[in-house]
């Protein structure tokens, strides 16, 4: 099983043991998940179910039931304020960290469901890699930047370290850019590499899944572009999930598109099906323009 990734620089975190999960918690999802290969979901790789979550007295999201397939982008759209950054929170449990939270349901993510109690929150965030819609790199060099989690993970070897940097920074399209400059401090790149940086940092440890929250609204069209290009490249090895305000942005790059509306999922299923024949008259109205 491959480990991973991303860790909040702002959280005490980074310093955590990385435990691994317990076989125990593998459930028998796995074999469901395996009858619908072929059926355009290759695996029921992230199955979400009877998900309910409230923020104190808010029921922020509803009963929701969702699958999300491997090596493909799913897109998560919808009106501000529906529950899709809560949703997206939920899938590596940085939600956990909000006050006054309580979920009931279930999120099998490979076979595990990530709520039971003998399932590693650590490893779980190690898998789900999380972009922020800012840029946040480490106070530290862009070589300290992808080297510092492998290091967490026990690789201290230089020679090692060194080709990790450079996979990484080539994978986000960066090494041309700063190979000459990898001890010089990250915060001195631009936003848009800022944020490939990040992107290199995380896929550095290596997650199944990237979640991506806006991940572009901060930056310029071209860096913009070019982190659209990565996500397009990158599925063909990850599961790919991205919370997006725009839909011209999930029209470009969306394989599968979950609509959600006031804390519900109205639609979810492939893209050309959702954005050309939708199946709801919400879903078709919110295309429309109808609403925001
Ligand atoms: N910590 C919190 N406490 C109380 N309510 C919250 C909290 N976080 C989110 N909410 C509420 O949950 C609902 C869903 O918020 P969320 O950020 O998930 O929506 P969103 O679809 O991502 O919105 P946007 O597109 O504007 O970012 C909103 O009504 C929001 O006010």
């Amino acid at each position: 099983m491959k480990s991973f990734l991303y860790r909040n620089p702002t959280r005490a975190s980074w310093a955590e043991d990385y435990s691994f999960l317990n076989n125990d918690s593998k459930n028998q999802s796995d074999s469901e998940s395996d009858k619908r290969e072929g059926l355009g979901i290759k695996k029921s790789y992230l199955k979400v179910s009877n998900l309910n979550i409230h923020i104190h007295k808010a029921h922020i999201l509803k009963n929701v039931n969702l699958e999300i397939p491997d090596k493909k982008i799913t897109c998560i759209i919808g009106p501000s304020g529906c529950g899709k950054s809560t949703l997206l929170k939920t899938f590596n449990r940085l939600i956990d960290d909000t006050e006054g939270i309580r979920y009931d349901g279930s999120i099998f993510v490979d076979g595990y469901d990530i709520f039971d109690k003998k399932t590693e929150i650590t490893e779980i965030r190690k898998k789900m890699g999380l972009l922020s819609q800012r840029p946040c790199p480490l106070p530290m060099s862009i070589y300290e930047n992808i080297a510092f989690g492998c290091k967490m993970h026990g690789e201290h070897k230089k020679k090692k370290l060194n080709s990790i940097v450079e996979a990484q920074l080539k994978a986000v399209g960066l090494w041309e850019e700063v190979k000459d400059r990898l001890s010089s401090p990250a915060s001195k790149l631009s936003i848009g590499q800022q944020q490939r940086l990040c992107l290199a940092r995380g896929l550095a440890v290596e997650p199944e899944f990237i979640l991506a929250d806006e991940a572009t609204s901060a930056l310029d069209p071209i860096s913009s572009k070019h982190i659209e290009e990565l996500f397009v490249e990158l599925k063909k090895d990850y599961a790919i999930i991205l919370v997006t305000h725009t839909l011209r942005q999930a029209l470009r790059i969306a394989d599968h598109v979950v609509f959600m509306y006031l804390g519900e999922v109205i639609e979810a299923g492939p893209a050309d099906e959702v954005f050309n024949n939708p199946k709801q008259e919400l879903t078709r109205k919110y295309l429309e323009g109808a609403f925001s």
